[in-house]
């Protein structure tokens, strides 16, 4: 088989203007990524597809919100607007690559999987909420709309403004593994644990129920790249290269750099919490575990970065 690339694309990096943008933006964002993934694909590369869902699950939530507030219909609970989410965002990916390969001549199939990826109802990740969802707003928005709901927990995100937390808890299995394996095997580029996953917790040897959360989708990829044996991991976001300063005047872009100075940059938190971070925690566990690279980058410089003229690559 060919070499098998796991291509994890961040929610942000979908979304051109803060929540205000249309489904039409977003479906246009996904055709830039999924022009490049394409590309990949005809380069020979056997790629299997995740996304994020941070803003759009937050902008589910806030639509219930308001939807419950102005006419009284019942809201969606968290984990129904990661599933919602995951179709909605499989549905255009798996759609824009359908088009691309059609364009370019190229003789794949896709096929989204609907995942469930367990967590244990016991993780501490659900007392203290750490996963940034929805729009980003100022901090006099988010005191006003604390006024109204004081159970609501907001953060800074990476000088970005604040957005609102959710429970976080870390994927421990992905229940639909067998089938996204099958299929990768009989030759479909897959898309996956879309969203992190839709969270769920075991209630008996076989059987499962839902539960709110949304789960950080770079761990999830991690896991589901250990168990398909994936040699690369991709993680495309906001920005062309992991920086350290960032945001600083001293700021340094990172092109190449091993597990051990990674752990470093770490330990000197170089590495915003609920942004940056989890994708090089996700990173340094699949490098542990299984994996031979790790290239962070933006959509749009994907190819270059595969033949490691752009990104941050990551190696043991
Ligand atoms: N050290 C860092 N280097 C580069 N970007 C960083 C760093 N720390 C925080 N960030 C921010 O993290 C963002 C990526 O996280 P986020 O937008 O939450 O991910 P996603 O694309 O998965 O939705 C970048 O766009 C950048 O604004
Ligand atoms: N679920 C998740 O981690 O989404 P983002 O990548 O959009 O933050």
């Amino acid at each position: 088989m060919e070499k098998l690339v796991i291509v994890a694309i961040g929610g942000n990096s979908l979304v051109k203007d803060n929540g205000r943008n249309t489904i039409q933006d977003q479906y246009e964002a996904v055709c830039e990524t999924a022009a490049n993934i394409a590309d990949m694909v005809q380069e020979g590369y056997n790629v299997v597809v995740t996304h994020g869902n941070g803003p759009q699950v937050g902008f589910a939530l806030q639509r219930c919100e308001i939807a419950n507030e102005v006419s009284g219909m019942p809201t969606i609970p968290l984990v129904n607007c990661v599933a919602d989410t995951q179709g909605g965002i499989g549905y255009q990916i798996q759609q824009a690559l359908t088009n691309e390969f059609a364009k370019k001549g190229i003789n794949k199939k896709v096929a989204s999987v609907i995942t469930q990826v367990e967590v244990s109802k016991d993780d501490p990740n659900f007392e203290n909420p750490t996963k940034p969802v929805g729009s980003f707003f100022t901090l006099e928005q988010a005191e006003e709309m604390r006024k109204e709901h004081p159970d609501w927990v907001f953060i800074e995100d990476s000088g970005r403004g604040y957005r609102r937390v959710v429970p976080s808890p870390k994927p421990i299995d992905i229940v639909e593994k067998d089938a996204i394996k099958s299929l990768i095997e009989a030759g479909y580029v897959v898309v996956a644990v879309g969203g992190g996953g839709i969270p769920v917790v075991k209630t008996g040897e076989n059987t499962y129920d839902g539960i709110d959360a949304v789960i950080d989708k770079d761990f999830a990829t991690s896991l589901l790249a250990e168990q398909i044996d994936a040699q690369t991991l991709i993680i495309t976001t906001g920005v062309p290269q992991v920086c350290i300063n960032f945001g600083k005047p001293n700021q340094k872009a990172l092109e190449r750099i091993t597990v051990e100075e990674t752990k470093q940059y770490v330990r000197e938190e170089h590495f915003a919490k609920g942004s940056m971070l989890p994708k090089i925690e996700a990173s340094l566990i699949f490098l542990e575990k299984s994996g031979s690279s790790v290239i962070i980058t933006n959509p749009e410089s994907l190819k270059d970065a595969i033949t490691n003229k752009a990104g941050t690559h990551i190696v043991k």
